[in-house]
């Protein structure tokens, strides 16, 4: 990360972590400082020249009452985020295991607001992710009206999607066998779609049965990732409101299973999965990562706040 010649800045320690192979940087922002702009992020998040993550996890002090953290999420393109599933289970882990807390319920404070995770056994975490968000202008995706399916216009194509927001965006597409679905070319696609102002993540939903599921997602902001948390709460939610799931699913992504429960409209969506750590690291960051770089041009993230 230290180019030659270049000033030396401080030295950042983290622990690489993943939950179903969605990995992640996880920092500790409570025992050394951190703050780092989007171009820095992406830097990170490069699986060549950096760390290599799908999204970077912080950690800071609670900035609410009755709250244990405050937990950031950054997107490897740089951009910060309002909730994300496996990271959310993974912080429940990682503020165990450095001893930030004992508890085993665990109130952390988002940008898409207070969620509780419960620690269980063998890394397996609890999260109550909330209520889904099925109104389109608070998702948001452009409609008229809230429905079950919008056809929105992809390369001359009508597609069927559902929208929903679990404190992200995230558009659901059914489709009669995830391996053959195009997730590269649509997800790419939809992700950037007019109809979401914010961007959103894509999932491509196969219904197996009742209480199974398959699922791939083009992820917002990284691209096609083994597993999405939130991704996969969507997935219930829209399958459950058409008509083709329980109240209880296990999910299967590319990277392994989730366990999903929802119990219909006002519910709290209930997720439950694995955590792994990797291995701890310590990065030096170039001297001049906090300096203000040429603002990027398009794309505002509330890190360049
Ligand atoms: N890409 C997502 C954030 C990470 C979500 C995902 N990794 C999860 O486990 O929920 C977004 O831009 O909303």
């Amino acid at each position: 990360m230290s180019g030659s010649g270049r000033s030396q800045g401080p030295t950042l320690s983290f622990t690489k972590m993943h939950g179903l192979g969605n990995d992640f940087m996880v920092v500790d922002a409570i025992s050394q400082p951190f703050r780092l702009r989007p171009e820095m992020i992406r830097k990170l998040a490069d699986r060549h020249f950096g760390v290599g993550f799908d999204q970077l996890l912080v950690v800071e002090p609670p900035g609410l009452p009755d709250v244990d953290f405050r937990y950031r999420i950054f997107n490897a393109d740089g951009s910060e985020v309002e909730q994300c599933g496996n990271g959310a289970r993974c912080f429940a882990r990682f503020v165990r295991d450095q001893r930030l807390t004992n508890r085993r319920v665990i109130r952390v404070q988002t940008a898409a607001g207070v969620i509780e995770l419960r620690v269980g056994r063998e890394g397996w975490v609890t999260v109550n992710m909330g209520v889904p968000e099925l109104n389109p202008a608070a998702i948001p995706f452009a409609a008229e009206s809230r429905q079950l399916v919008y056809p929105v216009e992809v390369n001359g194509q009508t597609l069927e999607l559902s929208a929903v927001s679990m404190g992200n965006p995230h558009g659901v597409l059914l489709v009669d066998d995830v391996d053959t679905a195009p997730v590269e070319t649509q997800g790419a696609v939809l992700e950037r779609h007019p109809r979401f102002p914010s961007r959103a993540n894509i999932g491509f939903l196969q219904v197996i049965d009742r209480g199974r599921a398959r699922l791939r997602v083009f992820e917002r902001g990284a691209g096609e990732t083994l597993a999405c948390g939130t991704g996969a709460c969507a997935a219930v939610v829209v399958g459950q409101l058409r008509g083709l799931l329980d109240n209880r699913v296990r999910i299967t992504v590319p990277g392994g299973d989730l366990v999903i429960e929802w119990q219909g409209e006002g519910a709290p969506v209930m997720m439950e999965g694995p955590t792994a750590r990797v291995f701890d690291g310590q990065i030096r960051l170039p001297g001049d990562h906090r300096r203000r770089g040429r603002r990027q041009s398009g794309r505002h993230t509330p890190a360049d706040r």
